[in-house]
């Protein structure tokens, strides 16, 4: 099997290859129920209201569509939308030139909201909780204080990683929504979707061929099947079946459950060199020269979605799901032999 496509991983982003097949409204949206259902009705409420919808906070492995809804919602609201990210933000200045700028009800999107700098938190606050902000003019003795009435807006914030938000900034979030990883079924949809909107010919099982094969996640779904494409058209007669499909996703090292390469060298170090673990995710990390970050954003959702991995208080786990897909015997736990005789 060749090495796989770097710009599969979900975390890569050629915005390219996303902005075609983005959903525009809340209807077309597909999958994440509940999360859709909860925000129509906070979205109709504000609308009638003529308010700012309350701050809403996503949260979520990379792909599932954070940014995605973002946008949406603010298309929705009527409103405008602003985007920016916590580590673009260095100074606190960088924040209320962005927020004075903000119109009545706009949407402002912080993605990877958990890297703020510390200072350009503390402006957020207030402007989160009394849409005021509080700036530092000038330096030493002659330093004061002006207040600055803001409009009133709505922040989205997003993250992969909930765990280091601050509490102060968790809690100034009136809606919490974390997104889940997709349904083969809604998979199924979305790549069929994308293969309407490029214009080419898909059957039923080519699509779920390549949903199945997603790894829970819209963006990959959106990589593959541009992937497919090119084999079809190049090696087919351009349409997409269950065998074309089947055969570009393998040459591309994409398993059939879904895994790629690093999924796999992540099973097969801690099957060979740890016995199937306990295994600490600094360890993970040094032998798989891959950052924890990585390990734990990217990496290991889905393969505990899965159910291919445990984590326990002494490490990661392989699950007997992970050793048969490895093609492997999993050790006996010592004494099952005396249990079951
Ligand atoms: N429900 C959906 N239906 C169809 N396409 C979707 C859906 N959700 C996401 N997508 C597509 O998946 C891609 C990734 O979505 P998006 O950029 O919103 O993810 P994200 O959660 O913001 O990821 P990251 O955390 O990496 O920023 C986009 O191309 C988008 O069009
Ligand atoms: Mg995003």
């Amino acid at each position: 099997m060749t090495e796989p496509d770097p710009t599969l991983r979900p975390d890569r982003r050629p915005e390219d290859v996303d902005r075609a097949l983005r959903p525009q409204g809340l209807t077309e949206f597909i999958g994440q129920a509940e999360a859709r259902a909860n925000l129509r009705v906070f979205i109709e409420s504000a609308r009638r209201r003529g308010e700012a919808m309350d701050h809403a906070l996503f949260h979520g492995p990379p792909g599932l569509g954070k940014t995605t809804l973002a946008q949406i919602i603010a298309r929705e609201l009527g409103v405008n939308f602003r985007m920016t990210s916590g580590p673009v933000l260095a100074k606190a200045g960088d924040l209320a030139a962005i927020l004075t700028n903000l119109e009545r009800n706009d949407v402002l999107f912080i993605d990877e909201i958990h890297r703020l700098n510390p200072v350009v938190e503390e402006v957020l606050y207030p402007a989160m909780e009394d849409f005021e902000l509080d700036l530092v003019i000038g330096e030493g003795p002659a330093a004061r204080t002006v207040r600055i009435e803001l409009q009133p807006f709505t922040l989205v914030g997003a993250t992969t990683r909930l765990g280091l938000l601050t509490t102060p900034l968790r809690d100034r979030f009136g809606i919490p929504i974390r997104l889940q990883f997709y349904t083969p079924g809604e998979l199924s949809e979305i790549v069929a979707r994308g293969a309407r909107l490029l214009g080419i010919d898909a059957d039923a099982q080519g699509v779920s061929e390549i949903a199945k094969r997603a790894r829970g996640t819209p963006r990959i779904a959106g990589r593959l099947l541009r992937r497919v494409v090119d084999f079809a058209v190049v090696e087919g007669d351009g349409r997409i079946g269950q065998e074309i499909a089947d055969g570009a996703l393998t040459r591309l090292g994409v398993d059939h459950l879904g895994l790629d390469g690093a999924d796999r060298r992540y099973l097969g170090m801690i099957a060979e060199n740890y016995g199937g673990g306990p295994v600490g995710v600094e360890t993970i990390s040094a032998a798989l020269s891959e950052s924890r970050d990585a390990i734990e954003e990217v990496i290991e959702p889905y393969l505990l979605q899965q159910g291919l991995i445990q984590r326990t208080p002494r490490g990661r786990m392989l699950a007997a799901k992970a050793w048969s897909h490895l093609g492997l015997d999993a050790p006996k736990a010592p004494g099952q032999d005396d249990l079951f005789e």
